[in-house]
């Protein structure tokens, strides 16, 4: 049986991908590694028998995809708790704390303020940018922890440009942790899929690609399964990993060779209660003294107290090192000394280590880790009909997140669309 289009990858791109291309009544089939949907969205239970998000959880106003998708399916919208005083550790006054924030922000500012395609910056890495800047160390140290907790990576190894480019698309002017969903991100990822389940493989990753002129087969460990077209919808990292027979077009293979997956570890602590709200704090805690780490409140109702703690870029690749016991160990004391020695009795302590996973290889995103690649992005748009590539970090908007991904599937199955609907002779696979 050879189908319209086979999907490979099972995160939001490709959730979308396929219901863009099934709302126009093609015949699409979605291949997924996992034993589940989702991809770096992803929900565990917790010893207490609660579901929590342990990937991608937040959303906002300004991202219309994702938050259209929850509203359609009636998904309850939860306000992160931001009621209260931030807390910055070590602590310094807050008229201070509040000019380093705003000193971060500016350099910040003033990076994308440059075009990415200046020839000036075109070999700087981040850090090297950061180095030729006359602001004071502290408000350098604390930008590095914002980039660096925010784009997983160690700031000397992002061009400048990729993360000019990238960060001018991130256009939220309401805070991005606006908002989490009461059952979870991945319920919304379940509501996805209702109904199509039997066009879903769970556990079948696709090992290689045959293409040509006549359409696809991809080479499966359950068989040899055929399409028209092909959708990888998974991180060029992983995209990276499959084999193309023949090989893809030299651009498109080293387009998909320049990338770099971020390191994440995402913890969570159940507390039975919001200790840290009788000081006035709203749980919120960015740290000066290490880069990339971050804490929130992510409590679901005053019955469900609980914290989430994210480290990310060098500090997840040092975390990892260690035993997990040391792990939990360095997170509680640092808590406890922003806020309070409740931090040392949560009822839950869990940790989603998202470094090196073997199908996302990392999070939150990829990035282009090549200094030259400034065509990488367009040339896995163009993709080799009828071979195309979707994922969030293609996306116009918002790459890295999840309204990216569901905006990268739908823009790559509507080109697929186009193909399809070519009078018959102009379609190159009709
Ligand atoms: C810890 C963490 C927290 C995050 N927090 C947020 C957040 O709060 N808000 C937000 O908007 N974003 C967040 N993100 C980012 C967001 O989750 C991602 O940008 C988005 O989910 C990516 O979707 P995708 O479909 O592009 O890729 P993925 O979700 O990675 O989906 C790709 C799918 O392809 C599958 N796959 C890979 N290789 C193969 C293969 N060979 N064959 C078959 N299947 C394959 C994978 O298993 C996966 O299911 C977070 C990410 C992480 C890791």
């Amino acid at each position: 049986m050879v189908h319209d289009v086979i999907v490979v990858g099972a995160g939001f791109a490709g959730l979308s991908a396929m219901l863009a291309l099934r709302d126009d009544g093609l015949d699409v089939l979605v291949l997924e590694a996992r034993e589940r949907i989702g991809g770096r969205v992803e929900a565990q239970t917790n010893s207490l028998g609660e579901r929590y998000d342990s990937g991608g959880q937040f959303l906002c106003e300004d991202m219309p995809e994702v938050m259209g998708l929850a509203r359609r399916h009636a998904r309850t919208l939860v306000s992160t708790p931001v009621d209260g005083a931030f807390t910055l550790q070590p602590p310094m006054p807050e008229k201070d704390g509040a000019a380093l924030w705003a000193a971060s922000a500016a350099i910040r500012d003033r990076m994308n303020a440059i075009d990415p395609n200046d020839p000036g910056i075109r070999c700087l890495s981040v850090a090297d940018w950061l180095a030729r800047q006359q602001d004071d160390t502290q408000a350098k140290s604390a930008f590095r922890s914002t980039i660096e907790g925010l784009w997983c990576q160690a700031i000397e190894t992002m061009p400048v440009w990729h993360l000019i480019d990238n960060d001018r698309r991130i256009t939220n002017e309401v805070p991005e942790l606006q908002y989490f969903l009461g059952e979870t991100m991945h319920a919304l990822a379940e509501d996805l899929v209702a109904g199509f389940e039997g066009r879903i493989h769970l556990s079948t990753p696709a090992l290689e690609i045959r293409h040509g002129a006549d359409g696809v087969s991809v080479v499966t460990s359950q068989g040899l399964l055929q399409a028209r077209h092909v959708i990888i919808a998974v991180p060029p990292v992983m995209a990276n990993r499959i084999v193309f027979s023949p090989r893809l077009p030299p651009t498109l293979t080293h387009a998909l060779g320049v990338w770099s997956s971020g390191a994440v570890i995402k913890m969570r602590l159940r507390y039975p209660r919001a200790f840290w709200r009788d000081q006035g704090r709203n749980g919120m805690v960015l740290w000066r003294d290490v880069h990339g780490l971050f804490a929130c409140d992510t409590s679901r109702d005053d019955n469900h107290p609980a914290l989430v703690v994210f480290a990310g870029g060098p500090l997840a690749l040092r975390l990892r090192q260690s035993s997990e016991g040391r792990m939990r160990a360095e997170v509680i004391d640092r808590l406890a000394a922003a806020l309070g020695t409740e931090a040392r009795g949560p009822l839950d302590f869990a940790i989603r280590d998202w470094t090196d996973d073997p199908w996302s290889g990392g999070g939150y995103s990829d990035i282009v880790a090549d200094f030259s690649a400034h065509d990488a992005e367009d040339v896995l748009r163009a993709g080799a009909p009828p071979v195309h590539f979707a994922c969030s970090e293609l996306s116009p908007s918002f790459p890295g997140y999840i309204e990216g991904a569901i905006i990268s599937g739908r823009l790559t199955a509507e080109a697929v669309l186009e193909m399809f609907h070519q009078p018959v002779g102009l379609d190159p696979l009709a």
